[in-house]
Protein backbone atom coordinates (compact mmCIF):
# COMPACT_ATOMS: atom_id res chain seq x y z
CA UNK A 1 0.00 0.00 0.00
CA UNK A 2 1.38 3.62 -1.07
CA UNK A 3 1.94 5.79 1.91
CA UNK A 4 0.20 6.74 4.12
CA UNK A 5 -2.09 10.32 4.40
CA UNK A 6 -3.37 11.83 7.56
CA UNK A 7 -7.00 13.27 6.91
CA UNK A 8 -8.77 15.38 9.32
CA UNK A 9 -12.89 15.94 9.03
CA UNK A 10 -13.97 18.83 11.38
CA UNK A 11 -17.78 18.36 12.29
CA UNK A 12 -17.36 14.61 12.12
CA UNK A 13 -20.56 14.11 14.25
CA UNK A 14 -22.81 16.43 12.23
CA UNK A 15 -24.63 15.65 9.24
CA UNK A 16 -22.14 16.06 6.12
CA UNK A 17 -19.62 13.92 7.69
CA UNK A 18 -22.26 11.00 8.04
CA UNK A 19 -22.71 10.59 4.53
CA UNK A 20 -18.27 11.99 3.82
CA UNK A 21 -16.81 9.49 6.28
CA UNK A 22 -17.00 6.47 4.47
CA UNK A 23 -16.24 7.39 1.23
CA UNK A 24 -13.34 8.87 2.52
CA UNK A 25 -12.18 5.30 4.51
CA UNK A 26 -13.21 3.55 1.56
CA UNK A 27 -10.68 5.07 -0.64
CA UNK A 28 -13.33 6.54 -3.36
CA UNK A 29 -11.50 9.90 -2.84
CA UNK A 30 -7.53 9.25 -2.69
CA UNK A 31 -7.78 5.97 -4.44
CA UNK A 32 -7.85 2.40 -2.72
CA UNK A 33 -4.27 2.02 -2.31
CA UNK A 34 -3.31 5.04 -0.68
CA UNK A 35 -3.73 4.09 3.34
CA UNK A 36 -5.69 6.72 5.58
CA UNK A 37 -5.56 7.83 9.07
CA UNK A 38 -8.82 9.78 9.99
CA UNK A 39 -8.90 12.25 12.48
CA UNK A 40 -12.22 13.47 13.44
CA UNK A 41 -12.46 16.41 15.52
CA UNK A 42 -15.87 17.77 16.95
CA UNK A 43 -17.17 19.87 20.25
CA UNK A 44 -16.95 18.39 23.72
CA UNK A 45 -20.91 17.78 23.78
CA UNK A 46 -20.71 15.79 20.56
CA UNK A 47 -18.31 13.25 22.26
CA UNK A 48 -20.04 10.13 22.83
CA UNK A 49 -21.78 10.82 19.22
CA UNK A 50 -18.57 10.61 17.92
CA UNK A 51 -17.39 7.23 19.64
CA UNK A 52 -20.64 5.81 17.73
CA UNK A 53 -19.34 6.94 14.07
CA UNK A 54 -15.98 5.58 15.12
CA UNK A 55 -17.54 2.36 16.11
CA UNK A 56 -19.62 2.37 12.16
CA UNK A 57 -16.11 2.94 10.80
CA UNK A 58 -14.53 0.02 12.71
CA UNK A 59 -17.38 -2.27 12.07
CA UNK A 60 -17.37 -1.47 8.16
CA UNK A 61 -13.68 -3.69 8.08
CA UNK A 62 -12.30 -1.49 5.28
CA UNK A 63 -8.99 -2.52 3.80
CA UNK A 64 -7.38 0.89 3.23
CA UNK A 65 -8.32 2.75 6.49
CA UNK A 66 -5.49 2.26 8.98
CA UNK A 67 -6.44 4.03 12.10
CA UNK A 68 -8.94 6.53 13.45
CA UNK A 69 -8.37 9.34 15.80
CA UNK A 70 -11.20 10.92 17.29
CA UNK A 71 -11.22 14.16 19.30
CA UNK A 72 -12.15 16.81 20.83
CA UNK A 73 -8.84 18.21 20.97
CA UNK A 74 -8.14 21.23 18.64
CA UNK A 75 -3.92 20.62 18.91
CA UNK A 76 -4.81 16.54 18.34
CA UNK A 77 -6.76 17.23 15.76
CA UNK A 78 -4.35 19.49 13.73
CA UNK A 79 -1.05 17.88 13.99
CA UNK A 80 0.71 16.87 11.11
CA UNK A 81 -2.19 16.62 8.82
CA UNK A 82 -1.91 16.31 4.70
CA UNK A 83 -5.56 17.84 4.43
CA UNK A 84 -8.07 19.46 6.40
CA UNK A 85 -11.57 19.18 5.15
CA UNK A 86 -13.60 22.07 7.79
CA UNK A 87 -17.37 21.21 7.97
CA UNK A 88 -18.07 21.97 11.53
CA UNK A 89 -19.96 24.96 11.34
CA UNK A 90 -23.42 25.86 12.14
CA UNK A 91 -25.96 25.13 9.27
CA UNK A 92 -28.75 27.96 8.09
CA UNK A 93 -32.40 27.19 8.43
CA UNK A 94 -34.72 28.61 6.55
CA UNK A 95 -34.96 32.46 6.30
CA UNK A 96 -31.36 32.84 6.93
CA UNK A 97 -28.94 34.07 3.83
CA UNK A 98 -25.47 31.62 4.78
CA UNK A 99 -23.90 35.57 5.69
CA UNK A 100 -25.78 35.63 8.74
CA UNK A 101 -24.18 32.42 9.69
CA UNK A 102 -20.82 34.69 9.89
CA UNK A 103 -21.05 35.84 13.30
CA UNK A 104 -21.53 32.29 14.95
CA UNK A 105 -18.87 30.78 12.59
CA UNK A 106 -16.37 32.90 11.80
CA UNK A 107 -14.47 32.48 15.39
CA UNK A 108 -14.73 28.80 14.61
CA UNK A 109 -11.96 29.54 11.17
CA UNK A 110 -10.06 31.97 13.16
CA UNK A 111 -9.12 28.95 15.65
CA UNK A 112 -8.90 26.26 13.13
CA UNK A 113 -6.59 28.68 10.99
CA UNK A 114 -4.52 29.15 13.97
CA UNK A 115 -4.40 25.55 14.58
CA UNK A 116 -3.33 25.25 11.24
CA UNK A 117 -0.64 27.91 11.19
CA UNK A 118 0.43 26.15 14.53
CA UNK A 119 0.20 22.24 14.09
CA UNK A 120 -0.55 21.56 10.21
CA UNK A 121 2.23 20.67 7.85
CA UNK A 122 2.73 23.28 6.20
CA UNK A 123 2.26 21.44 2.79
CA UNK A 124 -1.38 20.45 4.22
CA UNK A 125 -4.15 21.17 2.04
CA UNK A 126 -7.03 22.88 3.26
CA UNK A 127 -10.74 22.41 1.91
CA UNK A 128 -13.06 25.30 3.59
CA UNK A 129 -17.21 23.61 4.04
CA UNK A 130 -18.53 25.74 6.56
CA UNK A 131 -20.89 28.29 5.59
CA UNK A 132 -20.12 31.33 4.75
CA UNK A 133 -17.64 29.29 3.04
CA UNK A 134 -15.89 31.79 1.10
CA UNK A 135 -15.32 34.01 3.97
CA UNK A 136 -14.35 31.49 6.72
CA UNK A 137 -11.92 30.42 4.39
CA UNK A 138 -10.42 33.80 3.64
CA UNK A 139 -10.42 33.59 7.81
CA UNK A 140 -9.05 30.50 8.14
CA UNK A 141 -5.94 31.87 5.39
CA UNK A 142 -5.45 34.76 7.10
CA UNK A 143 -4.82 33.28 10.60
CA UNK A 144 -2.38 30.29 8.97
CA UNK A 145 0.28 33.09 7.40
CA UNK A 146 3.04 30.61 7.14
CA UNK A 147 1.17 28.24 4.60
CA UNK A 148 0.69 29.26 1.20
CA UNK A 149 -2.78 30.66 0.26
CA UNK A 150 -3.37 28.59 -2.78
CA UNK A 151 -3.28 25.88 -0.40
CA UNK A 152 -7.01 26.94 0.89
CA UNK A 153 -10.05 26.16 -1.13
CA UNK A 154 -13.31 26.12 -0.65
CA UNK A 155 -16.81 24.36 -1.70
CA UNK A 156 -18.72 25.40 -4.77
CA UNK A 157 -18.15 21.78 -6.21
CA UNK A 158 -22.31 21.39 -5.29
CA UNK A 159 -23.04 24.31 -7.04
CA UNK A 160 -21.22 22.63 -10.40
CA UNK A 161 -23.03 19.68 -9.44
CA UNK A 162 -26.47 21.72 -9.10
CA UNK A 163 -26.16 23.41 -12.60
CA UNK A 164 -24.67 20.52 -13.95
CA UNK A 165 -27.34 18.29 -13.55
CA UNK A 166 -30.03 21.12 -14.34
CA UNK A 167 -28.61 21.11 -17.80
CA UNK A 168 -28.34 17.08 -18.72
CA UNK A 169 -31.67 17.07 -17.16
CA UNK A 170 -32.87 20.28 -19.52
CA UNK A 171 -30.99 18.32 -22.60
CA UNK A 172 -32.21 14.74 -21.60
CA UNK A 173 -28.85 13.49 -21.24
CA UNK A 174 -27.08 11.65 -18.81
CA UNK A 175 -25.08 13.83 -15.81
CA UNK A 176 -21.64 12.91 -17.23
CA UNK A 177 -22.60 14.28 -20.45
CA UNK A 178 -22.03 17.86 -19.49
CA UNK A 179 -19.22 19.36 -18.40
CA UNK A 180 -16.38 22.55 -17.85
CA UNK A 181 -19.86 24.36 -16.05
CA UNK A 182 -18.45 27.43 -14.45
CA UNK A 183 -19.07 29.02 -10.36
CA UNK A 184 -18.00 32.25 -10.25
CA UNK A 185 -17.84 34.30 -6.98
CA UNK A 186 -19.57 33.27 -3.73
CA UNK A 187 -21.42 30.14 -2.34
CA UNK A 188 -24.22 32.22 -1.89
CA UNK A 189 -27.32 33.44 -3.36
CA UNK A 190 -25.27 35.89 -6.11
CA UNK A 191 -22.99 32.96 -7.18
CA UNK A 192 -23.20 33.14 -11.27
CA UNK A 193 -23.62 29.79 -12.64
CA UNK A 194 -22.60 30.28 -16.01
CA UNK A 195 -23.20 27.79 -18.91
CA UNK A 196 -21.59 29.91 -21.37
CA UNK A 197 -18.18 28.07 -22.09
CA UNK A 198 -19.81 24.50 -20.74
CA UNK A 199 -20.26 21.44 -23.11
CA UNK A 200 -22.85 18.74 -23.55
CA UNK A 201 -22.71 15.53 -25.61
CA UNK A 202 -26.03 15.15 -27.46
CA UNK A 203 -26.92 12.76 -30.00
CA UNK A 204 -23.17 11.51 -29.85
CA UNK A 205 -21.63 14.93 -31.05
CA UNK A 206 -20.28 17.87 -28.67
CA UNK A 207 -21.76 21.04 -28.15
CA UNK A 208 -21.95 24.47 -26.60
CA UNK A 209 -24.19 24.13 -23.94
CA UNK A 210 -25.79 26.74 -24.66
CA UNK A 211 -26.25 26.33 -28.42
CA UNK A 212 -27.22 22.63 -27.43
CA UNK A 213 -30.11 24.24 -24.82
CA UNK A 214 -31.27 26.90 -27.43
CA UNK A 215 -33.18 28.73 -24.49
CA UNK A 216 -31.42 32.16 -23.36
CA UNK A 217 -33.95 33.18 -21.55
CA UNK A 218 -34.34 30.20 -19.08
CA UNK A 219 -30.50 30.06 -19.28
CA UNK A 220 -30.13 33.97 -18.43
CA UNK A 221 -33.22 33.25 -15.84
CA UNK A 222 -34.59 30.27 -14.31
CA UNK A 223 -31.53 27.97 -14.63
CA UNK A 224 -29.59 30.82 -12.46
CA UNK A 225 -31.86 31.32 -9.65
CA UNK A 226 -32.80 27.98 -9.44
CA UNK A 227 -28.81 26.88 -8.68
CA UNK A 228 -29.00 30.15 -6.51
CA UNK A 229 -31.68 29.19 -4.02
CA UNK A 230 -30.97 25.21 -4.60
CA UNK A 231 -29.62 25.19 -0.88
CA UNK A 232 -32.37 27.34 0.25
CA UNK A 233 -34.65 24.74 -1.62
CA UNK A 234 -33.53 21.78 0.41
CA UNK A 235 -33.58 23.23 3.67
CA UNK A 236 -36.79 24.35 3.15
CA UNK A 237 -38.30 20.71 2.17
CA UNK A 238 -36.05 19.00 4.78
CA UNK A 239 -35.63 20.88 7.15
CA UNK A 240 -32.11 20.24 7.46
CA UNK A 241 -29.56 21.64 4.97
CA UNK A 242 -28.39 19.10 2.30
CA UNK A 243 -25.89 16.52 3.22
CA UNK A 244 -25.85 13.94 0.91
CA UNK A 245 -25.20 16.16 -1.95
CA UNK A 246 -22.67 18.23 0.05
CA UNK A 247 -20.58 14.97 0.46
CA UNK A 248 -20.35 14.09 -2.44
CA UNK A 249 -19.64 17.23 -3.70
CA UNK A 250 -16.43 17.19 -1.33
CA UNK A 251 -15.49 14.11 -2.97
CA UNK A 252 -15.71 15.06 -6.12
CA UNK A 253 -13.69 18.52 -5.26
CA UNK A 254 -10.92 16.45 -2.92
CA UNK A 255 -10.32 13.93 -5.51
CA UNK A 256 -9.85 16.66 -8.22
CA UNK A 257 -7.65 18.33 -5.98
CA UNK A 258 -5.53 15.37 -4.84
CA UNK A 259 -5.54 13.29 -8.98
CA UNK A 260 -5.68 16.42 -11.14
CA UNK A 261 -8.40 17.50 -13.43
CA UNK A 262 -8.43 15.19 -16.92
CA UNK A 263 -7.46 16.84 -20.44
CA UNK A 264 -9.01 19.85 -20.99
CA UNK A 265 -12.15 19.78 -18.47
CA UNK A 266 -11.95 22.09 -15.64
CA UNK A 267 -13.68 22.28 -12.27
CA UNK A 268 -14.69 25.15 -10.21
CA UNK A 269 -13.20 25.95 -6.51
CA UNK A 270 -13.16 28.90 -4.69
CA UNK A 271 -9.48 30.07 -4.51
CA UNK A 272 -7.82 33.17 -2.78
CA UNK A 273 -7.93 36.00 -5.40
CA UNK A 274 -5.10 37.68 -5.92
CA UNK A 275 -6.18 40.43 -8.02
CA UNK A 276 -4.47 38.95 -11.36
CA UNK A 277 -7.40 37.21 -12.76
CA UNK A 278 -10.57 38.42 -14.81
CA UNK A 279 -10.52 41.94 -13.15
CA UNK A 280 -11.96 40.43 -9.56
CA UNK A 281 -10.69 42.44 -6.40
CA UNK A 282 -7.82 41.25 -4.50
CA UNK A 283 -8.00 39.39 -1.09
CA UNK A 284 -11.29 37.70 -1.51
CA UNK A 285 -11.69 34.15 -1.78
CA UNK A 286 -13.85 33.65 -5.27
CA UNK A 287 -15.19 30.95 -7.47
CA UNK A 288 -13.17 30.45 -10.82
CA UNK A 289 -12.64 27.66 -12.85
CA UNK A 290 -9.07 25.99 -12.47
CA UNK A 291 -7.12 22.66 -13.97
CA UNK A 292 -5.58 20.81 -11.27
CA UNK A 293 -2.15 18.91 -12.03
CA UNK A 294 -2.27 15.81 -10.45
CA UNK A 295 -0.62 16.67 -7.01
CA UNK A 296 -2.47 19.95 -6.62
CA UNK A 297 -1.10 22.64 -8.23
CA UNK A 298 -4.12 24.14 -10.30
CA UNK A 299 -3.91 27.31 -12.45
CA UNK A 300 -6.94 29.39 -13.12
CA UNK A 301 -8.30 29.02 -16.90
CA UNK A 302 -7.45 32.08 -18.61
CA UNK A 303 -8.84 33.96 -22.09
CA UNK A 304 -12.34 33.05 -21.42
CA UNK A 305 -15.03 35.72 -23.43
CA UNK A 306 -16.89 37.48 -20.78
CA UNK A 307 -20.33 38.80 -22.02
CA UNK A 308 -21.72 42.37 -20.12
CA UNK A 309 -24.54 40.15 -18.95
CA UNK A 310 -21.90 37.90 -17.16
CA UNK A 311 -19.35 40.55 -15.73
CA UNK A 312 -22.29 42.39 -14.07
CA UNK A 313 -23.24 38.93 -12.38
CA UNK A 314 -19.16 38.33 -11.89
CA UNK A 315 -19.46 42.29 -10.15
CA UNK A 316 -22.25 41.50 -8.07
CA UNK A 317 -21.19 38.56 -6.46
CA UNK A 318 -17.36 40.08 -5.72
CA UNK A 319 -19.00 42.91 -4.45
CA UNK A 320 -21.37 40.96 -1.83
CA UNK A 321 -17.73 39.07 -0.62
CA UNK A 322 -16.07 42.47 -0.28
CA UNK A 323 -18.69 43.62 2.30
CA UNK A 324 -18.75 39.63 3.92
CA UNK A 325 -15.10 40.31 4.62
CA UNK A 326 -15.37 43.59 5.97
CA UNK A 327 -17.90 41.96 8.13
CA UNK A 328 -15.43 39.44 9.35
CA UNK A 329 -12.39 41.68 9.84
CA UNK A 330 -14.66 42.87 13.28
CA UNK A 331 -14.12 38.83 14.29
CA UNK A 332 -10.39 38.90 13.36
CA UNK A 333 -7.67 39.19 16.25
CA UNK A 334 -5.90 42.00 16.24
N1 LIG B 1 -20.18 24.88 0.98
C1 LIG B 1 -21.20 24.07 0.76
O1 LIG B 1 -21.49 23.71 -0.39
C2 LIG B 1 -22.04 23.54 1.90
C3 LIG B 1 -23.03 22.59 1.63
C4 LIG B 1 -23.80 22.10 2.69
C5 LIG B 1 -23.57 22.57 3.99
N2 LIG B 1 -22.58 23.49 4.21
C6 LIG B 1 -22.29 23.97 5.57
O2 LIG B 1 -21.55 22.95 6.26
C7 LIG B 1 -21.69 23.14 7.67
C8 LIG B 1 -22.02 21.81 8.37
O3 LIG B 1 -23.28 21.35 7.96
P1 LIG B 1 -23.94 20.04 8.63
O4 LIG B 1 -25.25 19.86 7.95
O5 LIG B 1 -22.97 18.93 8.69
O6 LIG B 1 -24.20 20.60 10.10
P2 LIG B 1 -24.46 19.77 11.44
O7 LIG B 1 -25.02 20.73 12.43
O8 LIG B 1 -25.19 18.49 11.16
O9 LIG B 1 -22.97 19.37 11.87
C9 LIG B 1 -22.04 20.32 12.20
C10 LIG B 1 -21.12 19.68 13.22
O10 LIG B 1 -20.05 20.61 13.45
C11 LIG B 1 -19.75 20.54 14.83
N3 LIG B 1 -18.98 21.70 15.26
C12 LIG B 1 -19.43 22.91 15.65
N4 LIG B 1 -18.41 23.69 16.01
C13 LIG B 1 -17.28 22.96 15.85
C14 LIG B 1 -15.92 23.21 16.04
N5 LIG B 1 -15.46 24.37 16.54
N6 LIG B 1 -15.03 22.23 15.74
C15 LIG B 1 -15.44 21.04 15.26
N7 LIG B 1 -16.73 20.74 15.07
C16 LIG B 1 -17.64 21.70 15.34
C17 LIG B 1 -21.12 20.40 15.50
O11 LIG B 1 -21.02 19.95 16.85
C18 LIG B 1 -21.79 19.40 14.57
O12 LIG B 1 -21.54 18.07 14.97
C19 LIG B 1 -22.76 24.23 7.83
O13 LIG B 1 -22.14 25.48 8.05
C20 LIG B 1 -23.48 24.21 6.48
O14 LIG B 1 -24.11 25.43 6.20
C21 LIG B 1 -21.82 23.97 3.20
O1 LIG C 1 -27.77 26.40 1.60
C1 LIG C 1 -27.23 26.13 2.67
O2 LIG C 1 -27.25 26.90 3.64
C2 LIG C 1 -26.49 24.82 2.79
C3 LIG C 1 -25.51 24.65 1.69
O3 LIG C 1 -24.65 25.74 1.59
C4 LIG C 1 -26.16 24.35 0.36
O4 LIG C 1 -25.85 25.00 -0.63
O5 LIG C 1 -26.96 23.40 0.31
Amino acid sequence: MADGLKVLVTGAAGQIAYSLLYSIANGDVFGKDKSITLVMLDIAPMAEALKGVVMELQDCALPSLKNVISTTDVKEAFTDIDFAILVGAMPRRQGMERKDLLKANAKIFVEQGQALEKYAKKTVKVLVVGNPANTNCLIALTCAPSIPKTNFTCLTRLDQNRAQSQIASRLGVSNDSVSNMIIWGNHSSTQFPDAAHASAVVGGSTANAVEAVKDDAWLNGDFISTVQKRGGAVIAARKLSSAMSAAKAICDHVRDWYFGTKGDKWTSMGIYSNGSHYGLPENIVYSVPVRIAPGGEYTVVEGLKISDFARSKMDATAQELLEERNAAWDFLPT
